[in-house]
C-alpha cells in the first residue's frame, strides 16, 4: 500500500523511514532559514535533527505580520511541489491562518524546471509502449507547459486531431510521498506542541490534503472527473471540456483534446471581456455548485481558456468538490438568509455546519456572527454584497468559537470567493446575487419536489420503525445503565469531552422523552378510569399531575443553550 494511502486510512503519526530522515532534516533546516527556528525549537527537534540555527528567528509574536507570510511562501516555494499545494490549501483557511498570511500564501506560485525530453520519452514509452511515435503522427518535443507533477506537450494523432498528453514527472510519486509522510509526523508533533494545531486537527487536515493529492497523481481521475464534467455540460452552450483519449491514457499520461484559446488572465489583463463573459462564467460556476454539487475545486483564471467561438474551455479538472443533496439544502439555507438579510437564520445555518472541537457557547457565537454579517449585509444593496468575503469572515468567526467547517464547505466558499473574484475582475457591474437568483429557485424547487419529498418521508419512516423497534430493549437498559451509574463521564479530553456531553445530551433527551411519554399515557389511562362507575373524585388531579411532569420534563429538553439539537 502507498504511503499516501496509508496516511489516509491511519489515524497515528507514521514515525519516518531512514529515507526520510535526510529530507526532514533538510526541510528543518529551509524553515530555519526562513525565520522558523522557533517552530522547530518548539518542537523539540533541533538536537535530534541536528539543523543548525541560521539567520533571524521571526518569532511566534509576529505570526500575523505579512513579513512572515512572505517568509513562508520562500520556505514552501523552495521545498518543492508537496509543500507549494499545502501551502495554496491553507491559503483556503482562514479559519487555520490569520489573514495577513493567507493574502501572501494566495500569491504562491509553482516554480518548476521542466523535465528533459529524454526523461518524458522514459515515461511514454513505459506507459504507452516502446512504439508510442506510432500512435501520433507529430509530436512537440518542446513543452507546452511544465507543471510541478507533470509536463503538457502538443501532439497530432493519426487522424489529424490535435491533443495534448498530460505527462508525469518520472519520480515525482515518490518525492511527494516522502514529503507527505513527513507532513504528516510533522502535523503530528506540531499537534503535541501547539493547542491550535491539535484544535484544528491538523493531522487530519493532512489526511485530506494526502487523499486529494493521491487522487492528483493518477490521472484516471482526472479523466472521469472531465468525462462527468463533459455528462453534465453535454447541452450547455457556454463551456467545453476536453474530450479524453482512454486508450492513450494511464494514470501517469493524460491524452486529451487540444483547446484553442486565451487564457482568463491574459483576457483580464487586456480588459477587453464584455458583460456576457462574466454572465458565462458564474452560469458555469453555478449550476457546478448549486445544480450537480459537483465542481472544478481550482477555477483561477490560468484554467478557464476564452474560446474563439465565446465559450470556456476548463482545463485543469484534478481537484474537485462535491456536495451532497443534503448539504445543498444549507447552502439554499444559507443563499436565502442573505438575501432576507436574515442574520439569525445565517448564524444557525453556519452553526449547524461546523463541527465543533469543544462544547460552543452558542450565545456568544451567535453574537460575533450577527456582528459580522451585519456589516456585509445590512444596508449594502445586493448587487454590492460580497458573499465570498462575507463567509471567509463566517468561517474566521466560527473558529474563534471552536468550530471547524467541513472541507467540501471550505472548498465551495474558495469556489465562490474564486469565481466571484474573476467574475467582478472581467465585469466590475455585474451582480452575482441576482445571477444566481434562477439557480437557487431551481435548488429550491428541486428541494420541495414530490420525488425528494417522498423520499425523504421513506427514509425518516425506515429510521423511525427501526428506532421504535429498538425502544422496548434500550429504554429498560438506559434505566439499568442510569442505577448502576454508568452514565457518569469523566473525560480531560476537550474533543472527547464534547462527543461524551452531546452523547449524554442524547442520552438524557431520550430517558426525557420517554419519562414524559410514559406520563401522558398514565394521565391519559387515569383520565379514562375516571369515566367509569367507580370513580374516584381525586383521579383528574392525578392526570393534571401526571400531565405537568410531562411537561416539565419536556421543558428541559429544550434548555440545553450551548448544545442545540444538531441535523
Ligand atoms: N486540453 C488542453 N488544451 C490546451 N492547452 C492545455 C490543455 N491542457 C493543458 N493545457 C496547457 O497546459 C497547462 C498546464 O496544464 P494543467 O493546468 O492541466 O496542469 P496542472 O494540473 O497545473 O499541472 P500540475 O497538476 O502538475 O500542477 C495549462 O495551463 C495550459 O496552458
Amino acid at each position: 500500500m502507498s504511503v499516501l494511502r496509508t496516511i489516509v486510512h491511519s489515524s497515528r503519526a507514521l514515525v519516518t523511514t531512514a529515507k526520510d530522515a535526510a529530507r526532514f532534516r533538510e526541510i528543518a533546516q529551509v524553515f530555519m532559514t526562513h525565520g522558523f527556528g522557533w517552530v522547530v525549537a518548539q518542537l523539540r527537534l533541533r538536537r535530534e535533527l541536528q539543523v543548525e540555527h541560521e539567520g533571524e528567528d521571526l518569532g511566534r509574536a509576529a505570526m500575523t505580520s505579512p513579513d512572515t507570510g512572505k517568509r513562508l511562501v520562500k520556505a514552501l516555494t523552495t521545498l518543492g511541489p508537496t509543500w507549494v499545494k499545502f501551502g495554496q490549501i491553507l491559503s483556503t483557511r482562514p479559519d487555520v491562518l490569520p489573514a495577513a498570511i493567507i493574502a501572501e500564501l494566495q500569491t504562491l506560485q509553482d516554480d518548476v524546471e521542466p523535465v528533459l525530453f529524454e526523461d518524458i520519452d522514459g515515461q511514454l514509452q513505459r506507459h504507452l509502449g516502446k512504439d508510442w511515435r506510432t500512435k501520433f503522427e507529430s509530436f512537440s518535443e518542446a513543452p507546452l507547459a511544465s507543471a510541478s507533477i507533470g509536463q503538457v506537450h502538443e501532439a497530432t494523432l493519426n487522424d489529424g486531431t490535435r491533443v495534448v498528453l498530460k505527462i508525469q514527472r518520472p519520480d515525482i510519486r515518490s518525492k511527494i510521498e516522502s514529503d507527505v509522510n513527513i507532513l504528516h509526523t510533522t502535523a503530528g508533533y506540531l499537534e503535541e506542541a501547539f493547542e491550535e494545531a491539535h484544535i484544528m486537527d491538523l493531522r487530519g487536515m493532512v489526511r485530506d490534503f494526502a487523499k486529494s493529492l493521491s487522487q492528483e497523481l493518477d490521472y484516471r481521475v482526472e479523466a472521469n472527473n472531465m468525462e462527468r464534467f463533459r455528462r453534465n455540460f453535454a447541452d450547455s452552450e457556454d463551456v467545453r471540456v476536453p474530450e479524453i483519449y482512454r486508450e492513450l491514457s494511464t494514470d501517469s499520461v493524460l491524452t486529451m483534446e487540444f483547446i484553442e484559446g486565451k487564457k482568463f488572465d491574459v483576457v483580464i489583463a487586456e480588459g477587453e471581456a464584455p458583460d456576457e463573459l462574466a454572465r458565462r462564467y458564474f452560469n458555469v460556476a453555478y449550476k457546478m455548485l448549486f445544480i450537480d454539487g459537483f465542481f472544478h475545486g481550482d477555477l483561477h483564471p490560468g484554467n478557464v481558456l476564452l474560446m474563439d467561438d465565446g465559450r470556456l474551455g476548463l482545463l485543469d479538472c484534478g481537484m474537485v468538490g462535491r456536495l451532497a443533496p443534503s448539504r445543498k439544502d444549507k447552502v439554499v439555507d444559507i443563499i436565502h438568509a442573505v438575501i432576507n438579510e436574515d442574520l439569525e437564520q445565517l448564524t444557525r445555518t453556519f452553526y449547524q455546519l461546523g463541527i465543533p472541537t469543544v462544547p460552543v457557547d452558542y450565545a456568544a457565537f451567535e453574537n460575533d456572527c450577527v456582528a459580522i454579517a451585519e456589516q456585509y449585509l445590512i444596508g449594502v444593496p445586493l448587487s454590492q454584497i460580497e458573499i465570498g468575503e462575507l463567509f471567509q469572515r463566517l468561517v474566521e468567526g466560527a473558529s474563534r468559537h471552536s468550530l471547524r467547517m467541513p472541507t467540501d464547505f471550505t472548498m465551495m466558499f474558495k469556489a465562490i470567493i474564486t469565481t466571484e473574484g474573476l467574475a467582478k475582475a472581467i465585469a466590475p457591474d455585474v451582480d452575482p446575487i441576482e445571477l444566481a437568483r434562477p439557480f437557487i429557485t431551481q435548488m429550491v424547487t428541486e428541494r420541495y419536489s414530490p420525488e425528494r419529498l417522498k423520499a425523504q418521508a421513506i427514509r425518516d419512516l425506515v429510521a423511525f420503525s427501526g428506532m421504535a423497534r429498538s425502544i422496548p430493549n434500550t429504554v429498560p437498559m438506559l434505566f439499568d445503565d442510569l442505577q448502576g451509574g454508568k452514565l457518569a463521564f469523566g473525560v480531560n479530553d476537550k474533543t472527547l469531552e464534547l462527543q461524551h456531553k452531546a452523547a449524554d445530551f442524547r442520552v438524557g433527551r431520550a430517558i426525557r422523552a420517554a419519562l414524559s411519554i410514559s406520563l401522558l399515557v398514565c394521565g391519559t389511562v387515569v383520565i379514562g378510569v375516571e369515566t367509569l362507575p367507580i370513580a374516584f373524585s381525586g383521579i383528574p388531579w392525578l392526570s393534571v399531575v401526571f400531565w405537568s411532569l410531562a411537561l416539565l420534563f419536556n421543558a428541559t429538553l429544550v434548555r440545553h443553550k450551548g448544545l442545540l439539537p444538531r441535523d
